[in-house]
């Protein structure tokens, strides 16, 4: 009883390779189960009043990685918020611990099939996909699938509108 207490209390923090949704999925989640939102790529755009694309360009990608690992160290620490995480942000150490200590972690699982879609509507916005070849793209995704395994709830994306998406992390929160 107490656990099922303090696990409602968490913050949910959704993971995954970049464009599978976690940001519109997030923002959804969020509303649907009444919690605030926070959108870390969203919130560091904000603060620097500049697009990712703008920070990678002017302060560099470590610049970056730097500001996204100490804003979701204190973030994680935060009760009761769906956290939507760049898709990169799982390589770092530190933030794997603190998001996996601190709240629920969910997985976006997408097979590259499906994902392969995306492309067009991502990669003008998406500095780390720019210059690669589909080759590359592949291999990157894959690479970064061997991180994701760190979660606690994984939830199947392929052949799911956006709707039914969300219920099925509701399930999965449910069901743990
Ligand atoms: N369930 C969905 N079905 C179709 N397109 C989607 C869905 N979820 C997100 N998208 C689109 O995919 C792109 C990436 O979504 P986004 O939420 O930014 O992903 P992420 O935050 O994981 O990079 C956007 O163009 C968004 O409109
Ligand atoms: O995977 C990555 O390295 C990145 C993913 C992006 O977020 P989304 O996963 O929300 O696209 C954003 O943080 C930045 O472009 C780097
Ligand atoms: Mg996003």
């Amino acid at each position: 009883m107490l656990q099922k207490e303090s696990a409602k209390e968490k913050s949910i923090i959704l993971i995954g390779f970049m464009g599978v949704g976690k940001t519109t999925i997030g923002n959804a989640l969020a509303n649907k189960l009444q919690r605030d939102f926070v959108d870390v790529d969203h919130q560091l755009e904000r603060e620097y009043n500049m697009s990712v694309s703008e920070i990678f360009h002017h302060h560099g990608e470590a610049f970056f990685r730097n500001k996204e690992k100490e804003m979701i160290r204190a973030l994680s620490k935060q009760t009761q918020k769906v956290i939507s995480l760049g898709g990169g942000a799982f390589l770092q150490e530190d933030i794997r611990e603190s998001c996996l200590e601190n709240g629920i972690v969910i997985y976006l699982d997408m097979s590259f099939k499906a994902w392969k879609q995306r492309i067009p509507f991502i990669i003008d916005s998406r500095p780390v996909l720019q210059g690669k070849s589909e080759e590359e793209i592949k291999n990157l995704f894959n690479e970064r699938k061997a991180i994701y395994v760190n979660h606690h709830l994984k939830v199947k994306m392929d052949g799911k509108e956006l709707e039914e998406i969300v219920e099925s992390v509701i399930d999965s929160l449910d069901l743990a």
